[in-house]
């Protein structure tokens, strides 16, 4: 899901940090690493967004893997349910990105790819919000789809309609 009730609606910036916290042990770190890096690299191919990796806590964007009640009003819920949520645009818990450990988050196409859903989430994180559109990467429901077009249209639309 996306929280944008309690953040803006849109980065006022294009040059956006991001930052990873804890990791998950279902991979190597550095897999972990270029999974998410590739995720943002979807949204910047599609925009005139850059994302610049951080070492520190006060990123634009954290990513972190967690489970259950992790300090924020959407505890998770063990294994399958939701995977991962993160909050719209904003200051402070604003764009931070949450995925649910109790997944077995892997690089291919068993357990839950990490890519995909992290280029989910990095689309809530910018401001957009769910499609109706089974097409869309935006669709509210996980499916393991390859990796080349990821994208639909309408939501390379989207994106550049909010920057
Ligand atoms: C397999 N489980 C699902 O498909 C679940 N969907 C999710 O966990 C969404 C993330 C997917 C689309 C990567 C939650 N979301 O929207 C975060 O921004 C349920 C449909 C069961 C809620
Ligand atoms: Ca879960
Ligand atoms: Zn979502
Ligand atoms: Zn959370």
């Amino acid at each position: 899901e996306e929280y944008s009730h309690i953040q803006g609606t849109r980065w006022n910036k294009n040059v956006i940090t991001y930052s990873i916290g804890r990791y998950t042990r279902d991979l190597p770190r550095n897999t972990v690493d270029s999974l998410v890096e590739s995720a943002f690299s979807v949204w910047a191919r599609a925009s005139s967004l850059t994302f610049v990796r951080s070492h520190t806590r006060n990123a634009d964007i954290m990513v972190e893997f967690v489970t259950n009640e992790h300090g924020d009003f959407y505890p998770f819920d063990g294994p399958r349910g939701t995977l991962a949520h993160a909050f719209g645009p904003g200051l402070g818990i604003g764009g931070d990105t949450h995925f649910d450990d109790d997944e077995y988050w892997t690089a291919g196409r068993t357990g839950f790819n990490l890519f995909v859903v992290a280029a989910h989430e990095f689309g809530h994180a910018l401001g957009l919000k769910h499609s109706r559109n089974r097409e869309s990467l935006m669709y509210p429901t996980y499916k393991s789809s390859s990796s080349a077009n990821l994208l639909s249209i309408e939501d390379v639309a989207n994106i550049n309609a909010l920057y």
